[in-house]
């Protein structure tokens, strides 16, 4: 008799996981290098097709998302996508302790790549494996069709200093952990559906490890998301207005009001995009970290350390603790092989931290810088293009370093050429690696049937195209989703041709900028810290 263990659908596992909020077990997070910083790494091997992470975050509508205001480095954990005529943001910026952040770009030969899935009526990006990939593989998909400055052999011999960045940076976000109650509404009440409960019987995640989000926030969430009372008040608005509550008063007060501010309110009024406002970062969490961030001594290892090749794993010790814990210490390790929850041991963020952050990023002061950056922070256009593409490369400051890591060969003759054309991505892709489809399973049943009604309000798109609300750039820096479906398609269908998803480049910073050491992710930091 076979014991064979009947293989999980993996859009079944990823809905579990989706659903628990969770990461599966079978990856770990591991310090690469100063300019890479961490990435995430397989611990068990994965069959082509599998279900990897959820790119867990803030879902925000991208009029939202261009409201607020991001360090470099958050931005570079803003991942733009369209859903359903919607363009949307999952701001992944906060530390939150998930491993599908922490996944690096790969753009020639990625093992993974991304999806949409709907659950609950709602999008998450999940990655899922495009091929075999073994134990110690660094897990890794293509960030798109962007100039992304690692992409490039650009100047060498310059020193990257972070320290420098630190002093005029403002706030990297990398550094909280806990879940985010905003995102985990839906997820929150996944837990506790039957159906969850059910499917998390042939799961391997323990569910109950973390505080998880406050359930209160969540409700309300929840409410404003899915009850017919909420769609009823939004008789003007042809799409459900997802405004949530906004957070627990003790935190992000300023912050919701800025993004409530008159411009805001008129914007909703006529805009048929979901205002899926969540409250922001956590004002609980950013403080200690910053301030661990920006300690003299942080600066000064940075300025000094001779750029010590992985001694560590994780981000930095001072701003979460229970996290690192969780997950990186070898204690860790030992328990992620038992484990497959290593995220869920904090409790959250600290209410008392980031309430200035809040307020600085939204206040009209925030909205005066945005006057005077080069990059419009409009409603619907995003930067122009070309401002763009010297932005991905100026305001990174990534072009200042020597990059030695960098997938790009000369002869690839990136660093002249304009952004690649959306088309050659969607050709570029053909080449990542075989199909697989034929490894994947075979279901009838898709996400966008289970979890999208054709009544529901979200589907009521509005008449307005693509095109008049995403910038043609943004589309070149896309990741399409619909070349997925070359293998995908099998799978589910709950992508539409024309529904991208992308990061965003940077956009708030006209500076140069140097960095080597990111403060999260510096081996010296953590050591100190944990000394
Ligand atoms: C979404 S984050 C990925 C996690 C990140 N490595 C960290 O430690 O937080 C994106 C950032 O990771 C770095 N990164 C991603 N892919 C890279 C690559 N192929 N080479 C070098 N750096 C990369 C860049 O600094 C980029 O801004």
């Amino acid at each position: 008799m076979s014991t064979r263990r009947m293989r999980k659908k993996p859009i079944d596992d990823a809905k579990t996981y989706i659903l628990s909020c969770t990461d599966k077990d079978g990856f770990m997070p591991r310090f690469i290098d100063h300019y890479k910083g961490r990435g995430v790494f397989a611990t068990h091997p994965i069959e082509p097709g599998d279900f990897v992470l959820e790119y867990r975050g803030k879902l925000l509508t991208q009029v939202e998302c261009k409201s607020r205001k991001y360090s470099e480095i958050e931005s570079t954990f803003l991942f733009d996508f369209q859903w359903q005529n919607h363009h949307l943001c999952l701001d992944a910026s906060e530390e939150d302790g998930s491993l599908g952040r922490l996944v690096n770009d790969n753009h020639k030969n990625p093992n993974c790549v991304m999806k949409k899935i709907i659950v609950d009526d709602k999008p998450h990006l999940c990655l899922f494996s495009l091929k075999k990939i073994e134990i110690g593989d660094e897990i890794d998909y293509n960030y798109g069709d962007s100039k992304w400055p690692w992409r490039s052999k650009l100047k060498k011999n310059q020193a990257p200093a972070a320290a420098l960045e630190n002093e005029t940076s403002p706030v990297p976000q990398m550094l909280n952990d806990g879940p985010n109650p905003d995102q985990t509404c839906t997820q929150v009440k996944g837990l506790q559906t039957p159906a969850a409960a059910l499917e998390n019987e042939t799961s391997p995640v323990p569910q109950m490890l973390n505080d998880g989000p406050n359930p209160d926030q969540t409700c309300t969430q929840v409410k404003g998301l899915q009850t017919p009372a909420a769609a009823l008040e939004n008789e003007t608005s042809p799409v459900p207005q997802m405004l949530n509550d906004g957070p627990n008063p003790d935190q992000t007060c300023t912050q919701v009001k800025g993004l409530q501010t008159p411009a805001a309110a008129l914007e909703n009024e006529t805009s048929p995009v979901p205002q899926m406002l969540n409250d922001g970062p956590n004002p609980d969490q950013t403080c200690t970290q910053v301030k661990g961030l920006q300690t003299p001594a942080a600066a000064l290892e940075n300025e000094t350390s001779p750029v010590p090749q992985m001694l560590n794993d994780g981000p930095n010790p001072d701003q979460t603790c229970t996290q690192v814990k969780g997950l990186q210490t070898p204690a860790a390790a030992l328990e992620n092989e038992t484990s497959p929850v290593p995220q869920m041991l904090n409790d959250g963020p600290n209410p008392d931290q980031t309430c200035t952050q809040v307020k600085g990023l939204q206040t009209p002061a925030a909205a005066l810088e945005n006057e005077t950056s080069p990059v419009p922070q409009m409603l619907n256009d995003g930067p122009n293009p070309d401002q763009t593409c010297t932005q991905v490369f100026t305001v990174q400051g990534f072009s200042l370093v020597d990059y030695p890591y960098s997938d790009e060969t000369d002869e690839d003759g990136m660093e002249n050429e304009p952004p690649t054309p959306h088309l050659d991505v969607i050709l570029g892709q053909n080449d990542i690696g075989p199909d697989v489809s034929n490894h994947l399973y075979d279901s009838d049943e898709t996400v966008v049937k289970e979890t999208c009604d054709e009544a529901s309000p979200s589907n009521h798109s509005n008449n307005q195209s693509d095109d008049e609300l995403v910038p043609p750039l943004r589309r070149t820096k896309s990741i399409m989703m619909d070349r997925v479906q070359d293998f995908t398609h099998s799978l589910y269908d709950s992508d539409s041709p024309e529904e991208t998803t992308f990061f965003k480049p940077e956009r708030d910073s006209q500076k140069l900028r140097r960095r080597s050491c990111r403060p999260e992710v510096c081996p010296e930091n953590v050591k100190t810290l944990v000394a």
